[in-house]
This record gives C-alpha cells, sequence and structure tokens, in this order.
C-alpha cells in the first residue's frame, strides 16, 4: 500500500528510514528530535526527501532518480496535526466539509455520518475554537476522514488531551479504523499508546529505524 525508502540531511543527523505499510495502523515512536515528524512530512509531500523514493498505491509519488515528486493534494493522503490545525473562524461542519466536493449528496451524507459516530453532530454549528480538546480531536479525525484517503498520518494527535478522554477515543478510533480498512502511520512518544493502537511499531532513534515486532505479536496472541 505504501513504500517508503528516503534519505534527508537534518541538522544533527541523517534521516535514513525505510519501512512498508499495509492496511495497519503503523506507530512511528522516538524520541524528540528523532526525525518522525519529518517523515510524515515528506509522505504528505509537506517537505522533500535529498533522495529514495515513496510509493503509494503501486504509484510512485517521490522518485530523486526520477524526478517525480507529486504535490500533496494529489498523494490521497489525510494528515491529523499534533495542534489539529482547525480552521478557527469556520465552524465544525465547515472544518469537516473542507476539501469534500459538495455537490455530491453521497459525500455530504458521509460526512453526516462521521459526525454521528464521533459524537459531535450537535456541535455542527459551533465555531472549532469554541469546542474542548477532545472535540477538536474528534473533529480533526473526522475530517481526515471525509476525503475517504488512502492513508491517514496522525501526528501525536492524543497528547495533548487527558487520560480519561484518551482511552474513550482509542477505542473510537479503533473500531472506526478496523471498518475504514486503509493504512495508519501514528506518531507519538507513549509506549502504552504505541501498544495499544499499534499493528506494528517502528522506533525511529536519529534518523535511523529499528523494528520492533513484539507489538504485533501481543496484539495476535490477545
Ligand atoms: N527542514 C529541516 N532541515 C534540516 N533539519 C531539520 C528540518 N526540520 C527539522 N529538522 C531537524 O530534524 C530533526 C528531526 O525533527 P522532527 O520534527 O522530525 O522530529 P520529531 O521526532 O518529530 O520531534 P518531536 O517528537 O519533538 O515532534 C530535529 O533535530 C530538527 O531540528
Amino acid at each position: 500500500m505504501i513504500n517508503v525508502e528516503i534519505k534527508k540531511n537534518l541538522f544533527y543527523f541523517d534521516l535514513d528510514v525505510n519501512f512498508d505499510l499495509n492496511k495497519e495502523v503503523l506507530v512511528l515512536k522516538g524520541p524528540s528530535g528523532s526525525g518522525k515528524t519529518t517523515v510524515l512530512n515528506c509522505i504528505a509531500g509537506l517537505d522533500k526527501p535529498d533522495s529514495g523514493i515513496i510509493r503509494i498505491d503501486d504509484e510512485i509519488v517521490y522518485s530523486s532518480r526520477n524526478k517525480i515528486d507529486y504535490p500533496a493534494r494529489d498523494r490521497n493522503i489525510s494528515y491529523v496535526f499534533q495542534n489539529f490545525a482547525l480552521f478557527p473562524h469556520m465552524t465544525v461542519f465547515e472544518n469537516i466539509l473542507f476539501g469534500v466536493d459538495k455537490r455530491k449528496r453521497e459525500d455530504l451524507d458521509y460526512v453526516r455520518k462521521l459526525m454521528d459516530i464521533f459524537g459531535i453532530s450537535h456541535l455542527k454549528d459551533r465555531k472549532s475554537n469554541c469546542i474542548s480538546g477532545g472535540e477538536k480531536q474528534r473533529t480533526a479525525l473526522a475530517r481526515a476522514l471525509a476525503t475517504k484517503p488512502h492513508i491517514l498520518l496522525m501526528d501525536e494527535p492524543f497528547s495533548s488531551l487527558d487520560v480519561k478522554i484518551k482511552s474513550t477515543l482509542y477505542d473510537e478510533f479503533l473500531e472506526l479504523k478496523n471498518s475504514l480498512d486503509i493504512g495508519v502511520i501514528l506518531v507519538t512518544h507513549d509506549p502504552h499508546e504505541a501498544k495499544v493502537l499499534g499493528d506494528r511499531i517502528v522506533n525511529i532513534k536519529e534518523g535511523s529505524c529499528i523494528y520492533d515486532i513484539s507489538a504485533r505479536k501481543s496484539r495476535l496472541v490477545k
């Protein structure tokens, strides 16, 4: 589904990562400054590797050798940013509709369904700067899924939330992920979150991948 083999010179070390993603949740875990966000940005087309190749659904979206570099909008990827990046002057509904073809009735119905699933329908007309952290997280996730991406990138989306809200959102996220059948790359510092949500964990240390197959095993034996 996605294959990443990229190198990039960063300030203190070289990023050199190499992994595949299928329809699963792959967790990128590692200390602050180890290169996790840079990897997501390169996959999304918001940053550029120095060399390498990125394939999405068997299509090459980035290749240094062949000088291919698809813009972000053509990669069929959605991105949930750490601070959610909602448009504060827009309502919850307008935020989620952003990027959706509003002329298509089935797409509008899908947006309403997502709002139901995430329990935010009652906030439809509320400005997004007047909702709680957990509600912002749900809105950001609904917005990311509204465009029906093949890949979902999430950069520490739960980090600013309290423990109780986090565990509710973990359950909602896993339920939805199973029904959507998409690939997810989730960046986190939190070992518990990595274990609960990840099918597979890739640790990044100073720009290099260290694989950890234990997470997948522990999920399989449950
Ligand atoms: N455009 C850039 N060019 C060179 N170096 C960069 C660039 N952007 C970030 N860096 C450096 O690359 C390293 C990795 O940064 P990155 O934001 O990817 O780390 P991270 O693992 O996501 O960190 P955090 O968990 O704190 O968000 C840092 O040392 C940073 O200073």
